[in-house]
């Protein structure tokens, strides 16, 4: 096995699926921390923003701080992960909301994009870069409705729309990769930093 016992990755714990992040970075040998403070953010390596509900994470991070220091942290070229409602917080537009949290990242994303029916599903994905496909778990997803082709790679699409994609080093995702034993895009992320 690979060897990340060098980086530190953070996972912001304001609300939504921390631990769950937190077991998967060190089940592959890195240093995990919840980052609660502006603070923690110091001297991490990469940091992921976790599913949950992402305008009550974007309200959480305005509040204390988080976009202008995550901001900064980015620009100081450290790894970002969005996942599910972290995508809706890296992207630069949303397709069915007026807010923009972060605006990071050059994609355009839905919320709720797979509409009430289909709330929650489970279904194998083709990954670029990973040999065999991947149980992705979707919970009221968003999935990216633009991407700027000059600066984004799309990495797997569902039903021809894109659910992870990459920009240097920011990566989102529209699925939940902590909720399967599959950890090979918490690797890929850990890669990136
Ligand atoms: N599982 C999730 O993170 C869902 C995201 C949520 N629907 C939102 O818009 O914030």
């Amino acid at each position: 096995m690979k060897d990340y016992s060098h980086l530190h990755i953070g996972v912001l714990a304001l609300q939504g699926a921390v631990s769950e992040h937190l077991q998967q970075i060190e089940q592959l040998g890195a240093k995990a921390s919840a980052v609660k403070k502006i603070a923690e953010l110091t001297n991490l390596d990469g940091l992921v923003l976790p599913g949950g509900e992402s305008t009550a994470i974007g309200k959480l991070m305005h509040q204390y701080g988080f976009i202008e220091a995550i901001k900064d942290f980015a620009s100081q070229g450290k790894g970002l992960f969005g996942t599910c409602a972290g995508m809706i917080l890296l992207a630069k537009s949303l397709e069915n909301d007026p807010r923009v949290h972060l605006g990071l990242m050059d994609i355009t994303v839905q919320r709720n994009a797979f509409g009430r029916q289909v709330d929650s599903f489970q279904t194998t994905l083709e990954v670029e870069g990973l040999a065999e496909p991947y149980p992705a778990v979707f919970i009221r997803a968003p999935y990216i409705r633009n991407i700027d082709t000059a600066k984004v790679t799309s990495l797997a699409s569902f039903n021809g729309n894109i659910v992870l994609a990459k920009q240097e080093k920011l990566l989102a995702c529209s699925f939940h990769p902590e909720l399967t034993g599959d950890n090979r895009i918490m690797k890929l992320f850990l890669e990136m930093c």
